[in-house]
């Protein structure tokens, strides 16, 4: 396996408050790297080491044939974060924010290079529209356009798709996916679960502390948790049911479907079996609970 990024024992502080413990972690070139935990778990910071944004305070690390802490410069020229540099300007078009993020980067041979973009983005016939026009799904085309202006081996996305609607979410991850095919290094944090789902490595961080590391089905299988999505009338009123069992981490109505994360012990199966026939049970393996806070599910 070839490593784009290699960190050992990587710590980082803000003030006296340490947001990152210890980290080691190891990402494949050509792969979507996830990272899930909850807010403030240090997903971003941990991201921003990697991209060269931060700087760590100990431990050791390199990104592709750069060292984290004293070539930081160096990281940033072959990086690109999608949701922190990229501000496209409402009244220009998407040509226009193209061709002045391009210059602003100093992208060589700017015009075919945007050309080129916009026609594996799909984004051709797009390139006389306002931003204004467009919607947030076709916005955030744009961003990662921008965003691969300079040809960069490691793309950050940090929760690139908050608030856009699932169909849209789900062609851009495809996108990210052919980008990733093609040797590109992606790491990107999300509360999705389905998104997680789709990366080919996830890290799953708690309080700065990186708990797991591994594909999703190792990494649910690490939380030892089972989620059974719940179909049928009174969800709320078995929502609270669910709650009250300790076994049960989170009880979450998505949808018209109440899903149910514990534990996998015998009170919580012989619970679930006790439900009435109008219930229809279905056990998923894909919602990393513990990693999606209900209001993000919800939204
Ligand atoms: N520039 C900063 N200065 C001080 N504290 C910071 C800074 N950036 C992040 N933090 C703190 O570091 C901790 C980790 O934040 P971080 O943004 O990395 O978490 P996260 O897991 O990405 O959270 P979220 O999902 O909310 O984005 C948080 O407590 C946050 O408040």
């Amino acid at each position: 396996m070839e490593y784009s990024i290699a960190l050992r024992g990587v710590s980082k502080f803000f003030g006296n408050r340490q947001v990152l413990k210890d980290i080691s972690l190891d990402v494949s070139v050509g792969k979507i790297t996830g990272f899930v935990g909850p807010d403030g778990s240090g997903k971003t910071t941990l991201m921003r080491v990697i991209s060269g944004l931060e700087r760590p305070d100990s431990g050791a690390g390199r990104c592709y044939s750069f060292d984290v802490f004293r070539e930081a410069e160096q990281i940033r020229q072959i990086s690109s974060d999608m949701s922190q540099n990229i501000s496209l300007s409402d009244n220009l078009t998407v040509k226009e924010n193209l061709l002045f993020l391009a210059k602003a980067r100093n992208v060589p041979y700017a015009q075919r290079r945007i050309d080129c973009l916009t026609d594996t983005l799909d984004l051709t016939h797009l390139s006389d529209e306002c931003v204004l026009h467009l919607t947030k799904a076709l916005k955030l085309r744009v961003s990662l356009a921008a965003s691969l202006l300079h040809s960069p081996a490691i793309l950050m996305l940090d929760e690139p798709t908050a608030g856009i609607a699932t169909g849209a979410r789900r062609e851009f991850w495809e996108r990210l996916e052919r980008l990733a095919a093609g040797k590109m290094t992606i790491l990107v944090s999300t509360h999705y679960s389905d998104e997680a789902e789709r990366c080919h490595h996830l890290v799953r961080m708690n309080n700065g502390r990186l708990l797991t590391s591994g594909s999703a089905q190792e990494v649910v299988h690490s939380l030892g948790l089972a989620t059974f999505a719940i179909r049928g009338p009174d969800l709320l009123k078995l929502k609270y049911q669910f709650s009250d069992l300790l076994e049960v981490e989170q009880t979450v109505i998505f949808r018209h479907t109440l899903y149910v994360t514990g534990r996998c012990c015998d009170s919580l199966l012989s619970n679930i079996r006790m439900l009435p026939l109008r219930y229809k049970v279905e056990q998923v393996s894909s919602v990393l609970a513990a990693s999606v806070t209900a209001g993000q599910m919800s939204s």
